[in-house]
C-alpha cells in the first residue's frame, strides 16, 4: 500500500467539515482471535460512532475481515468484549448480529448469479419477512401484502443505485462494477444501522470507484447509516472516512482521523517499501 494518494477525488469535499457523527454504537474493547497457531487478531480495541464512516485498513493478512467477521459474528474471538448499542454481545452469533441490524458485503461478490438483480435484492429482506412458509407459498392475504410492500422497499433501493435499467437483468451477465453495487443494494435491503463493506471498491476502475464511493456517502448521509470499512485504496480511505484504525499482523498500530494516520509515523514505517497490500 502506498501513502501517497492518487489523482482522483472520490467526492467528499476536502474544505468542508466530515460529518456529524453520534456517540459510540459498537465499541470492540481487547479482542484477540486464533485460528490454531495463527494469531488473526491481538488485543485489539476501537470504537465506531453512530453515523460515521470508518475504515480498517492494512496489509494483507493483517487481520482487516477477520475483524469484520467478529463483528457480524461470524467468527466468536477467545477474548475481548463487543458492546454493541449498549449491549455486551460477546457472544452474537451472524443471524442475531443481521436482525439487530448488522449487514455486510463481501470482499468476494457473494450474489445468486442466475437470479435477477430485484431477486437478489429481495434477498435482503428475508430477515423482515414476518409471514411463514406456508402463508408465502399460498400467496395468502397477510404474505401477499407483505411480498408487496417489500417489493416497494427493493425497487426503492434500485432507483435509489440507479440501476432500473438492469433491474430484470441476471446478476450473472453483469460486469463487475454493477455486481458490486448490486451487492451494496442487497446489503441496504435489510435496512442496517451498521454497514460492513468488505473491499467494496476491489477491482473497479477509477469512475466505478466514484460511483461507489458516490454511493456510499449518500447512503451515509441519507439513510443515517453507519459504515465500517476495509479498503486498500488510499485515495478513498482518506477523502471519504471520518476516522480509520491501521492493523498490521494482527495488532493495531494507528487509530485516529486521516491527518492523523498520515502522520503516523509507526503507519509510515509499516508501509514504507510496500508497492501494494
Ligand atoms: N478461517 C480461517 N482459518 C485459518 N486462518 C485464517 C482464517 N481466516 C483468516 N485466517 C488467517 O488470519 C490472518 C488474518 O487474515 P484476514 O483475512 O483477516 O486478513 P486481511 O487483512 O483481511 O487480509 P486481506 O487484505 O488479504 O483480505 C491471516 O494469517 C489468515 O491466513
Amino acid at each position: 500500500m502506498q501513502m501517497n494518494e492518487p489523482d482522483a477525488h472520490f467526492g467528499a469535499d476536502a474544505d468542508q467539515p466530515r460529518r456529524q457523527t453520534g456517540p459510540v454504537i459498537l465499541d470492540l474493547k481487547n479482542i484477540s482471535l486464533s485460528f490454531g497457531g495463527v494469531k488473526a487478531l491481538t488485543d485489539i480495541s476501537f470504537d465506531v460512532k453512530q453515523h460515521e464512516i470508518r475504515a480498517i485498513i492494512g496489509p494483507n493478512g493483517a487481520g482487516k475481515s477477520s475483524m469484520l467477521n467478529v463483528i457480524n459474528g461470524v467468527y466468536r474471538p477467545q477474548k475481548g468484549d463487543i458492546i454493541y448499542r449498549g449491549e455486551h454481545r460477546k457472544n452474537m452469533d451472524c443471524h442475531a448480529a443481521a436482525k439487530s441490524g448488522i449487514a455486510r458485503t463481501f470482499q468476494n461478490i457473494a450474489l445468486f448469479k442466475g437470479m435477477t438483480v430485484l431477486d437478489n435484492i429481495m434477498t435482503g429482506r428475508n430477515l423482515k419477512m414476518t409471514s411463514n412458509f406456508l402463508m408465502q407459498a399460498l400467496y395468502w392475504g397477510p404474505a401477499r401484502r407483505e411480498e408487496i410492500a417489500h417489493r416497494i422497499k427493493a425497487e426503492e433501493i434500485i432507483d435509489f443505485l440507479e440501476i432500473q435499467a438492469i433491474r430484470k437483468t441476471p446478476v450473472g451477465r453483469l460486469p463487475y462494477g454493477l455486481q458490486k453495487r448490486v451487492e451494496l443494494g442487497r446489503a441496504l435491503a435489510a435496512e442496517p444501522e451498521i454497514l460492513l463493506l468488505d473491499e467494496p471498491m476491489a477491482g473497479m476502475n477509477v469512475e466505478e470507484k466514484q460511483d461507489m464511493c458516490r454511493f456510499i456517502l449518500d447512503v451515509n448521509d441519507q439513510f443515517g447509516t453507519t459504515i465500517v470499512l476495509i479498503e486498500h485504496d488510499m485515495g478513498v480511505v482518506m477523502d471519504i472516512s471520518d476516522r480509520v484504525v491501521v492493523l498490521d499482523y494482527g495488532k493495531k498500530i494507528g487509530d485516529g482521523t486521516p491527518d492523523q494516520i498520515r502522520a503516523n509515523q509507526d503507519v509510515i514505517n509499516a508501509y514504507l517499501g510496500k508497492a501494494e497490500c
